[in-house]
Parts: structure tokens; C-alpha cells; sequence
């Protein structure tokens, strides 16, 4: 299975919300990796045929999707960010329910139903109300209603948000397991959800993509140092007015500050190596909130 993307490029009016992004996918996880308003959202809708592009082509092992139809869309599988999810009907019923609008015959939705709330785990909450799902557990939900058809396909759009730690590392889990012999694309703005499972992360930043690669190769593409150093309390604010801050950890007797920066910013600065933290603050740091934001 390839997709590859071609020139793809949407405009909403005169903006532009995807820009010219050309991209091959084969099998395995692809971790999409922008701020809000990056153009994640867009460019999943137009891989799923919801949107139609402005220009520029996506093509299936050589075969434009969208002329592909229904075709292209046995293929795949998708969990918006939002996704109706019936609030009354028992998990087992929903996903019984999305399955025959998918199609299944009866007999093999039963078994396909089974197989998943096990896959998902969510057997024991096969009879609950969707209402009285966890957010973690509705998200779980959601996948087992993308994965339905068994897709060569997956499309997740933030199946993290909302999560807590805990359900994001089974969520990451879940993921990786499911992304055996099929092409598994998220997009996210945790850099956690995605460091350690893509096999290629994409930086998505006003509709371009700025970088793809391993995590590694993303790391390396940041063409500054990172710095630790230890400075008193009342020199924290000089450093912040001069400098990219990644962290800052409260001490005792001061507060320990890794720095973004070409030179040394500071004679006890030790020089350590960068995370995919360190290189999405450097990117997108400025983007991360409103300027005058305290969070
Ligand atoms: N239907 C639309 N009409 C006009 N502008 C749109 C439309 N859909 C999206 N946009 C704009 O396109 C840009 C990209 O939006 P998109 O939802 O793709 O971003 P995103 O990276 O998914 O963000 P988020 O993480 O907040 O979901 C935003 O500026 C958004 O306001």
C-alpha cells in the first residue's frame, strides 16, 4: 500500500490551510505534528475524500483516491476529533450500529465487534452506555469503530486529546500494535504521543511542512544547542528575556534551566542532547499560545 500526495494544496477563500505538500507513505505509524490551526485537520479530511483538494493530487498504489470512490474508502479506516458516538446505545450496539452502515453482513460484525472490544479492551464494557465512557474509553471506542473494516488505512485524527498519562501509553500501545501490515497516520501536538512510535514524524506549521524524518533525523535538523545550567532565582527572568527556555526545574537554592541557544549562555552551561521537546519549542514556540498567554 503507497499514498502519495502530490503538490496538495487547500484554500479556504485567499487562506491557505494546506500548502503544496508533496509525501510518500507506505505501511506503518506516520505521527503528524503541528500547533492548532497547522492544517492537520485538513489534510486528514482531504486523505479521507471529505474535503476535495484546491490542487494537487493524492494517489493509492498509483490511482487518484478520489476517483477511486468507494473503493479507495473500503480501505480506510478514520477517527475524526470528533465523532458522533451515540450516547445511548452500549458500546457493543454502536459499534454493531457503524458496522452495518459499513456494510458488514451481520454474522461477521458480530465476530469482527468481539474481536476488537477484546483488541481495544473493552470487553468488560461491551454493555455500558457510550455516555458513561471515560474519555480514554470513548477514544477506544472510536478506534474500534475505524478499524471496523480491517483497513490498510488508519487515519487518526488527535486520538489522544483529552487523555490522561496513563491512557496515553496504552493508547501509544494500541497504536503500534495496530499498525502492523497497514499505514497508520495521527496527528497530535504532544510530542510524547508520537516520539516513540512513528517511524516518521512530519512537522506540520502554517499549512507546509517544515520537517519529516525519524525522530532522530528531526532532532538533528535543529540547527542549535541545547543548554543546562543552574542560576540563581532572581537571574531566571534576564534568561528568560534573552533566551529559548525548554524546561525549568525548581531547586532548593535555585532553579535548573535548559536553554535553546548557539553560544554557551552561561559559564556553568553544560551542553546536552536535544529531545523532540526541545526541537518543537524551537520551531514552534511562538506558536504555541497568545503572545501575552501565562500558560
Ligand atoms: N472550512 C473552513 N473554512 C475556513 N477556514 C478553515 C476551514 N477549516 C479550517 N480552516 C482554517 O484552516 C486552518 C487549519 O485548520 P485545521 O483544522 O486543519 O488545523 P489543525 O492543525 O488541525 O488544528 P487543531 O489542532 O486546532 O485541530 C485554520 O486556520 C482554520 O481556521
Amino acid at each position: 500500500m503507497k499514498l502519495e500526495l502530490d503538490h496538495l494544496t487547500k484554500k479556504f477563500g485567499d487562506f491557505t490551510a494546506v500548502n503544496h505538500i508533496n509525501l510518500t507513505m507506505k505501511n506503518g505509524v506516520y505521527g503528524l505534528l503541528g500547533v492548532n490551526g497547522a492544517g492537520k485537520t485538513t489534510l486528514m479530511r482531504m486523505l479521507c475524500t471529505l474535503l476535495k483538494p484546491t490542487s494537487g493530487t493524492i494517489r493509492c498504489d498509483g490511482r487518484d483516491i478520489f476517483k477511486m470512490d468507494s473503493e479507495y474508502r473500503r480501505l480506510l479506516g478514520y477517527l475524526p476529533q470528533e465523532f458522533g458516538f451515540y450516547p445511548q446505545f452500549s458500546v457493543q450496539d454502536y459499534l454493531l450500529y457503524i458496522a452495518a452502515l459499513k456494510g458488514i453482513p451481520p454474522a461477521a460484525a458480530k465476530e469482527r465487534v468481539k474481536e476488537l472490544l477484546f483488541k481495544v479492551g473493552l470487553s468488560k464494557a461491551a454493555h455500558k452506555k457510550m455516555k458513561k465512557l471515560s474519555g480514554g474509553m470513548k477514544r477506544r471506542a472510536g478506534i474500534a469503530q475505524a478499524m471496523l473494516n480491517n483497513p490498510k488505512i488508519l487515519i487518526l485524527d488527535e486520538p489522544t486529546a483529552g487523555l490522561d498519562p496513563n491512557e496515553r501509553i496504552r493508547f501509544r500501545n494500541l497504536i503500534s500494535e495496530l499498525s502492523e501490515q497497514r499505514l497508520v497516520l495521527l496527528s497530535t501536538h504532544i510530542v510524547s504521543d508520537i516520539e516513540y512510535i512513528a517511524n516518521e514524524i512530519w512537522l506540520m506549521k502554517d499549512g507546509e511542512l517544515m520537517h519529516k524524518g525519524s525522530a532522530d533525523e528531526i532532532i538533528n535538523s535543529m540547527p542549535e544547542t541545547v543548554w543546562e545550567c543552574f542560576v540563581e532565582k532572581n537571574m531566571v527572568s534576564d534568561f528568560i528575556k534573552k533566551y529559548r527556555i525548554s524546561n525549568m526545574k525548581t531547586e532548593p537554592d535555585g532553579i535548573i534551566l535548559r536553554i535553546i541557544s548557539q553560544e554557551r549562555p552561561f559559564t556553568n552551561a553544560k551542553c546536552v542532547k536535544a529531545s523532540l521537546e526541545d526541537v518543537f519549542l524551537y520551531y514552534f514556540g511562538e506558536k504555541a499560545g497568545d503572545e501575552n498567554a501565562a500558560i
